[in-house]
């Protein structure tokens, strides 16, 4: 079966004051309809790189090279920038770490979330309302007429990332990219917000990519994960066979610091001395 997203052999590098960086090294993902991927790793790992990198939403001094990377079977690279645009924002979305950065603070939930079914929808004035307010109840504000008139500064950052995800959602799209979409947030909101992302994924059928650092994370939400260490793609599997058989030894290192496999009275910690680079995919 033909991989809703296919990436092959993406790499990222940046100019520095000492030359070129690499921070990807030929990763290559792939994710079916309807299917939950984690990508794990620790910070500077390049999740966030590699998933801006198919979004398009690098700066421009990044160097990006990849074999193909395909959305239902079109290179979205070589794509006229109109119709990638059709398919950036609409049929995939993206929801980032800080939701009250990611908002902009000049306008209120409502107009944000219009001016996206505005771009990519052919809806009216009313019908966009009627969207706006539909969505807000699918991401569990309460009192949507009155949310939509807030702006981001009146609302807590739970309430901004239900937003965020609200406007992810507007379009429907056939894949949500969440990078680290509730590290910011408090614990007890941390859970509220991946119980509701796993709902919209249940209810809707759209196909996933949770970028996160967290072990617990990847447990409760994803279907498969790639582990990832220092730009390099280290293991790849379902949830389950990397749970019971991690292959890599940053993997058993990143399982072994989970709270419920501490052993004794402390956490366990990775041990950033050693190289776990190793063999990789
Ligand atoms: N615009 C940029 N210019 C230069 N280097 C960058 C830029 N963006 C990211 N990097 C570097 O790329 C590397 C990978 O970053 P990336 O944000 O993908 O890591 P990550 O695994 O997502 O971690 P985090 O959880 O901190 O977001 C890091 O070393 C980072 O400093």
């Amino acid at each position: 079966m033909e991989p809703l997203l296919d990436v092959q052999n993406l790499s990222v590098s940046f100019p520095t004051a000492n030359g070129e960086t690499t921070v990807l090294h030929n990763a290559s993902y792939r994710i079916d309809r309807g299917e939950v991927l984690a990508i794990v790793g620790e910070s500077g790992s390049g999740k966030s790189v590699a998933m801006l990198a198919v979004m398009g939403l690098l700066p421009t001094t990044a160097r990006v090279t990849a074999d193909r990377i395909a959305f239902e079977g079109r290179d979205i690279v070589d794509m006229p920038a109109k119709e990638r645009r059709k398919i950036i924002g609409r049929d995939i979305s993206m929801i980032f770490q800080e939701p009250i950065a990611s908002l902009n603070p000049c306008f209120t939930a409502g107009f944000q979330i219009e001016e996206v079914l505005k771009q990519h929808t052919d809806l009216d004035k009313k019908a966009r309302h009627k969207r706006a307010v539909e969505l807000l109840e699918a991401v569990g504000l309460p009192n949507p007429e009155d949310r939509l008139k807030a702006y981001p500064h009146q609302m807590s950052g739970g309430q901004c990332q239900r937003i965020m995800i609200a406007i992810a959602m507007a379009c429907s799209p056939k894949l949500l990219i969440a990078d680290e979409p509730t590290t910011a947030l408090d614990v007890t909101i941390q859970k509220q917000i991946l119980e509701l992302l796993a709902r919209l994924q249940a209810e809707t059928g759209m196909a996933m990519i949770m970028i996160t650092h967290d072990m617990g994370v990847v447990a409760e939400t994803a279907d498969r994960v790639v582990v990832q260490y220092k730009g390099r793609k280290m293991e790849e599997a379902d949830v389950l066979s990397l749970f019971e058989k991690p292959k890599h030894a940053y993997t058993r290192a990143l399982l072994s610091a989970l709270p419920e496999n501490a052993t004794g009275d402390r956490l366990p910690t990775i041990d950033y001395s050693a190289d776990f680079t190793g063999e990789t995919l």
